[in-house]
Parts: C-alpha cells; structure tokens; sequence
C-alpha cells in the first residue's frame, strides 16, 4: 500500500500541492491523472523521496521509503526516459543497475526478454526510440522486484505492440500483489486497466474513486437499443414523447430507464435485439470533473 497523508508543496509563494491524500492498494493499478501542471509528478517525486514535502507524510507499505533496508525490493520508480545514458548498451545499463543495487547481472538478461529488447540488448541506447527507451527504464524500475511501482507516464512514445505489452506488464505486476501507481494522459488506456482512478487539478484532489465509479451510468444517461422493427420503434418512443436519435445499427432514445424502454417497446410489438444503457468513459468523467470544478473557480 502507498498513503500519501495531507501532502502540501510549496515553491516561495507557490503552492503546488495543497492537502493531497490518497492510498494506492497492493495488487491493484491506481491510475493518477490530472492536466498538465496538476501536481501528479511533485507527488510522485515526494512519494519516492525524491522531493521532500512541506507538510504531510508519505508511507510506502509500513515505512517511508528512507527507512527501507532494501530499497529495490521495495519501491520501482519510473519517472522519465531521459536521464539513461546514450553511450550505454541496454544490456549495460540494466547490469549497472543490477550491480548498484546489489543484484545478480542474471536478472538484467531476464529483463531484456521482460521488456521486450533482447534482440536489441547489445546496441547503444542514443540509437533507441522513445518507446524503446521507455521500455528500457521501466525494465530498471523493476530490477528489484519490488513490491511497489510508481510509474510517471511510462506510456508515452509506446506503439501500439508497445502499449499492449506493456497493459500486460503491469496487469500482472498487480495480479502478484504489487501496489501500481500509474500517472497517464491516456484515458482509454487507463480505463482499460485500473482499478481505482484518482484525480487531481491544480495541487488538490479533484476526485477519486474505483473505476467502477468512474464510468458508472447516469441515471438519465441515454438507452442504446436495437430492434426487429426501427421504424415501428421510433414511432412507439416518440408516441411517448421521448427523443431519439438513430445510430448506424439501432438507436439512442433520451429520457428513459432501460425497464421503461422495454415495455414500450414491447407493448407495440417490437422485437428486440440489444438493449444498453450507455456508460461514460473514463474521459467523459474527467473532462466533466474538470468542467464541474472551472465553473465553481
Ligand atoms: N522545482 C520546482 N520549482 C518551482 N515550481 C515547480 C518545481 N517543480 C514543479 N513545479 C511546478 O509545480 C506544478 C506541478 O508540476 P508537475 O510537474 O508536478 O505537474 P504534472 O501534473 O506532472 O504535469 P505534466 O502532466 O505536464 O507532467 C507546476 O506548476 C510546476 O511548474
């Protein structure tokens, strides 16, 4: 588990965390977006103990990360790409890394199968791509096999074989019980894989919640619908005085539960094929978040 506590953050007269708490749970993927400046890498960075806060505690597991005997074992960080060196061979950099954390150099080549570079291990990372070197520096976040993941925008530069390996990564990363943060500005992606989302604007928490959550119904959120008879359809929700729009295969009728749909529908005699209430996606949620708190500003 990591607890961020009343995190605050300040830079002279600016501050750029207020207050922010969270808990990212073991063997769970806690997706942490927010627009640019938000404040997601300042916590990430105090979370590791890389910035330290103004105020407030960060716990990583039962200790701070200072207080970690091993700290490899503990915590995988990943915040950038750009600090590996270019003269380096993958292969080098994941031994180096092994060596600096005390590990057997076994586990570098283990790694470069892991992260897909095997065939690549022996060149120099200047020749890599973004992608490539992503890959890379989420291989040495995972050198210890820790317990704990933070990883800032670790998506980034990754094409799609990319970003499905690296789906595959962190879902069994958590299936083994490892706690995942994972800050994204890639909404479809993280909804696809996180189990709770927190989200944050300009330094506070905006919200946060289980995905669940998240992309839950509307109770007024339109009924998709597809039928034996469209026409017949259309003419039974209109009857009713609701509204509806057609789609490619069926329809989108506003205003109803999915229950009442059905009886209308059915009571004039109209088959029906495929009856959904249309969910919000996790970026229809953030941008409504966001919108909510603007106007309140
Ligand atoms: N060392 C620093 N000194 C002063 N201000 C800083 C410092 N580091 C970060 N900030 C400010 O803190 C705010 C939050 O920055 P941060 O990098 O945490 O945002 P972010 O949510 O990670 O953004 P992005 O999505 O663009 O990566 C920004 O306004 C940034 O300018």
């Amino acid at each position: 588990m990591i607890r961020i506590d009343d995190v605050t953050k300040r830079y002279g007269d600016s501050t750029v965390l207020d207050r922010v708490s969270f808990e990212a749970p073991d063997g769970a993927i806690t997706g942490f977006v927010g627009p640019n400046g938000a404040g997601k890498t300042t916590t990430l960075r105090i979370a590791a103990g890389m910035t330290q806060p103004s105020e407030g505690q960060v716990q990583i597991g039962a200790m701070t990360f200072a207080q970690a005997e091993r700290p490899a074992h503990h915590l995988g960080l990943f915040l950038s790409a750009e600090g590996i060196p270019g003269a380096m061979t993958a292969r080098g950099f994941l031994e180096y890394i092994c060596d600096t954390q005390g590990l057997r150099r076994t586990r570098a080549q283990r790694l470069l199968h892991e992260v897909g570079l095997a065939e690549v291990a022996n060149k120099k990372v200047k020749s890599f791509s973004l992608g490539m070197r992503q890959r890379l520096g989420i291989g040495a976040a995972t050198v210890g096999e820790p317990s704990h993941l933070i990883l800032d925008e670790p998506a980034n530069g990754l094409d799609p074989d990319g970003i499905r390996w690296f789906r595959d990564f962190v879902l069994s990363a958590a299936q083994a019980g490892v706690c995942v943060i994972l800050s994204s500005h890639h909404m479809r992606e993280l909804g696809a894989i996180a189990d709770q989302v927190v989200m944050i604007d300009s330094g506070r928490i905006a919200a946060q919640g289980s995905i669940a959550e998240f992309i839950a119904a509307e109770p007024q959120a339109p009924v998709y619908v597809e039928t034996t008879d469209d026409s017949a359809a259309e003419r039974a929700v209109q009857d009713q005085g609701l509204e509806v729009q057609a789609q490619q295969n069926g329809m989108m009728v506003m205003g109803s539960s999915p229950d009442g749909l059905a009886a209308v529908l059915v009571g004039a005699g109209v088959g029906l094929t495929h009856l959904t209430r249309q969910r919000s996606s996790l970026e229809d949620t953030y941008f409504s978040v966001l919108q909510t708190r603007d106007t309140r500003h």
